[in-house]
């Protein structure tokens, strides 16, 4: 990926959740998983690569974990209070950028909670995403058959899974975009899960990039013994 004249890159990793469903009384991206905990792994996919010119990582009021990772000590990495929902810590963490990204930079928006993320994804997700005219998201075709159920938990009807896609991160669109569209999501009190849903709230079609299956959100306890045999398998 090769950014022209004076676009820069930036990443943006919204670690302020306390893990809920998985129930741990450590928030599971503080978890170990092999030699690091979740976060690291998350951040080190995007550290990784020199073009990222700072990563911002939007962090709980009452984090007491994350000035003790060795991680927190890079150049690079920029923490900041994260919000209530994840798209108000995804905004706070570009608030954070303004007067230094400029509208038509490139941001990266990835989950702390999904360490199995691949390089290549990453740059394929690049590849494509600076040559869309809104941007990218990697993404994972549904496999499964798929239901819709009404209250009590009856099948109400099978939905059409041709053309349904599982939503992944990092998610990669223009810094000014991204922020214009959270910030009018907010005003207008519209549910947005990710970056995508905001740009589509305004009409944009972002580009889906088919990624590997293995870049799995840790939700629920097994999803940390699954990653684990994930990230064994990188280090092969
Ligand atoms: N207010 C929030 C909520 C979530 N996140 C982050 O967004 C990512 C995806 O969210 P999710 O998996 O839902 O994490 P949690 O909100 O922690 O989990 P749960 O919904 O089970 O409580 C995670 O890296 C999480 O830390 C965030 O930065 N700010
Ligand atoms: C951004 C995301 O990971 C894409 O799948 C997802 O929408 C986060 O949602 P959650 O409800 O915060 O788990």
């Amino acid at each position: 990926m090769t950014l022209v004249n004076s676009v820069r890159l930036w990443a943006v990793i919204p670690a302020a959740g306390t893990g809920s469903r998985f129930g741990a009384a450590t928030a599971k991206q503080y978890l170990s998983l092999g030699d690091k905990s979740v976060i690291e792994h998350s951040m080190s996919k995007l550290l990784g690569r020199e073009d990222i010119a700072a990563l911002v990582v939007a962090l709980h009021p009452e984090d007491s974990h994350f000035s003790s990772l060795p991680i927190a000590n890079d150049p690079r990495v920029r923490p900041v209070v994260g919000g209530a929902e994840r798209s108000d810590s995804v905004e706070l963490a570009l608030n954070a950028l303004a007067g230094e990204a400029a509208d038509t930079d490139w941001v990266l928006v990835h989950d702390a909670a999904r360490p199995c993320v691949s390089q290549q994804d990453i740059h394929t997700l690049l590849e494509r995403g600076c040559a869309h005219a809104v941007g990218a998201i990697l993404a994972s075709p549904v496999v499964d058959t798929v239901k819709r159920s009404n209250a009590e938990g009856e099948i109400v009807e099978t939905v059409d899974r041709n053309n349904m896609w599982r939503a992944l991160t990092p998610q990669l669109f223009r810094y000014g975009q991204l922020r214009d569209a959270l910030a009018y999501c907010r005003e207008k009190h519209l549910s947005v899960t990710d970056e995508a849903s905001a740009l589509e709230r305004c009409g944009q079609r972002p580009l889906l990039v088919a990624a590997s299956h293995r870049n799995i959100k840790i939700t629920y306890p097994d999803d940390l013994a699954i990653a684990a045999v994930f990230l064994e398998g990188e280090q092969q």
